[in-house]
């Protein structure tokens, strides 16, 4: 049996080696190139079994190759590795047709996997159903380019050609409603409106009449017949926030729409078309409503088709610097100062919890950007800002003698800031796991930087498994890995 052949185009000659070794040690041929037209030939000419391009190369943009590979050689899994790493990258290499995506820096172990997929699995051209309108480098709407973005704009990019229910879990201010526009802004509904509706915000009596509209003369003020969010959102997207708070009689009202697929206004007797998309979104955890008999499991089971978590800003503190710039930038183009963070403060930045997530930190970059008269915006400015606006931390009794500084008393502060934060949000069920992550997370980055992202040597250092060291990595969407690029 001849071994499989893995076609690599890519200009960065350090990566062409660590590839060609990687996959020739796991049993593949490698051919590996710096030009698309060189890549072009070789597939003209029946070569290769997988192929593996960057985006930018010197003769041509490797995303404009895919359909024309995929044209003359259908069955021809293309990967793509990319260092823009944006959402809009992610959308283009998938509707394009790539088989998978990957955000540079990667994982050698990860793309070995994704080899290995690709040479099993039949490929679905589901991309090539429609033609999507082109994807321009428009301002991107999410920022952020953690592991954990980086999974979200992948599941986004997937979902650009299906109209599947999504159902979005995330703190409030980690950008829900943006994930929620995103896939309307990308999938094929996007020449239609996009509703939302917050179901927290109405009051209960009216949900219904919001959603479905009402009759004149349906109830007491019904002085004219309105429209619901359902009609407005026809031909689009319906965004369903905070679904967690919706009122039991407004889930089975909702939960009857979506099998029958449509619906009748409060007091009418028509039945409408549904023909809105659903994402919906919350906060909370839907399985424990469940339990306490506050949400319908079978409506529960009809909006999570595809579930979407976005972890909380203190998971992927890698994006806290981007997001802040970005912040900057916004504040620059309404005619604010232009002003920069120096090191010192944005590491504050980074290591700070925001129990408030992005919205936490936009408004805390634009009240600096608007109050603070210097121009570069300092550590001492950021701690000043903590400690006047950061819930206060309660104070913990130490012994007398100990030292201040010792491990204890600094995990001892931590918790005393877990549980007032708890207490604050009524949150139960969750202080053991989030104590335990609040030292898992440290510990683990601390010894990735110190085995220089070598995992196998961080396990060993550790003591843990390394299939657990992976685990809990992508848990706590942990940045450093193995990296090539
Ligand atoms: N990845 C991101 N890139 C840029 N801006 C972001 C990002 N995530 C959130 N934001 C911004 O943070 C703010 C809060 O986001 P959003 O309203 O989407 O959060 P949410 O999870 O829906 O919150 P809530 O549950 O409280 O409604 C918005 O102004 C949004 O533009």
């Amino acid at each position: 049996m001849t071994l499989p052949t893995v076609l690599v185009a890519d200009d960065d000659r350090s990566i062409r080696t660590v590839l060609t070794q990687a996959l020739g040690r796991a049993g593949y041929q490698v051919r590996a190139t710096s030009s698309a037209a060189t890549l072009w030939r070789w597939v003209e000419d029946g070569e290769g079994d997988v192929v593996i391009t960057d985006v930018i190369m010197p003769d041509e943009n490797g995303l404009d190759l895919i359909p024309r590979i995929r044209r003359i050689r259908p069955e021809l899994p293309v990967i793509v590795m990319s260092a823009q790493s944006t959402l809009t990258t992610a959308v283009q290499a998938t509707q394009r047709g790539a088989f998978e995506y990957l955000p540079k820096p990667f994982d050698l172990t990860d793309l070995l996997a994704v080899v290995d997929r690709a040479l099993k699995q039949p490929l679905v051209i589901a991309a090539q159903a429609e033609t999507p309108k082109a994807v321009s480098d428009e301002p991107m709407p999410l920022i952020g380019r953690s592991p954990a973005m980086q999974e979200i704009y992948r599941i986004i990019a997937r979902l650009t050609t299906t109209d599947l229910t999504v159902m979005i879990n995330g703190e409030s201010g980690a950008g829900k409603e943006l994930v929620a526009r995103a896939l309307h802004d990308y999938g094929r509904r996007r020449t239609g409106p996009f509703v939302a509706i917050n179901m927290a915000a109405i009051p209960r009596e009216l949900i219904e009449s919001e959603l479905f509209g009402h009759e004149r003369g349906a109830f007491t003020g019904a002085t004219n017949r309105h429209i619901g969010r359902f009609e407005q959102a026809a031909g689009g997207t319906l965004f369903l926030d905070e679904i967690g708070d919706m009122p039991p009689e407004a889930q089975t009202r909702l939960l009857r729409v979506l099998q029958e697929g449509e619906f009748t206004t409060v007091g009418g007797r028509q039945p409408i078309r549904a023909n809105a998309r659903i994402v919906a979104a919350t906060h909370r955890d839907l399985r424990a409503l469940i339990r306490s008999g506050q949400f319908r499991e079978d409506l529960f089971y009809r909006l999570n088709v595809v579930p979407i978590r976005l972890p909380p800003l203190r998971e992927r503190p890698d994006d806290i610097p981007v997001l802040a710039q970005h912040f900057l930038n916004k504040a620059q183009s309404e005619g604010l100062p232009a002003k920069t963070v120096e090191p010192a403060a944005m590491a504050l930045l980074s290591s700070y919890r925001w129990p408030g997530n992005v919205r936490e930190l936009e408004n805390l970059i634009r009240r600096l950007a608007a109050l603070v008269p210097q121009p570069v915006i300092s550590e001492e400015i950021i701690t000043q800002e903590f400690t006047e606006y950061a819930p206060p931390e309660e104070p913990v009794a130490a012994n007398p003698g100990e030292d201040s500084d010792n491990m204890s008393s600094v995990v001892e502060r931590h918790i005393a800031r877990l549980l007032t934060s708890l207490r604050e949000s009524g949150e139960e069920g969750v202080l053991y796991e989030r104590a335990l992550a609040e030292l898992e997370r440290p510990l683990i980055r601390m010894t990735l930087a110190e085995t220089r992202g070598n995992q196998i040597r961080a396990a060993a250092l550790l003591g843990l498994n390394r299939n657990t060291l992976r685990k809990k990595i992508r848990e706590h969407g942990i940045g450093v890995q193995r990296r090539v690029g």
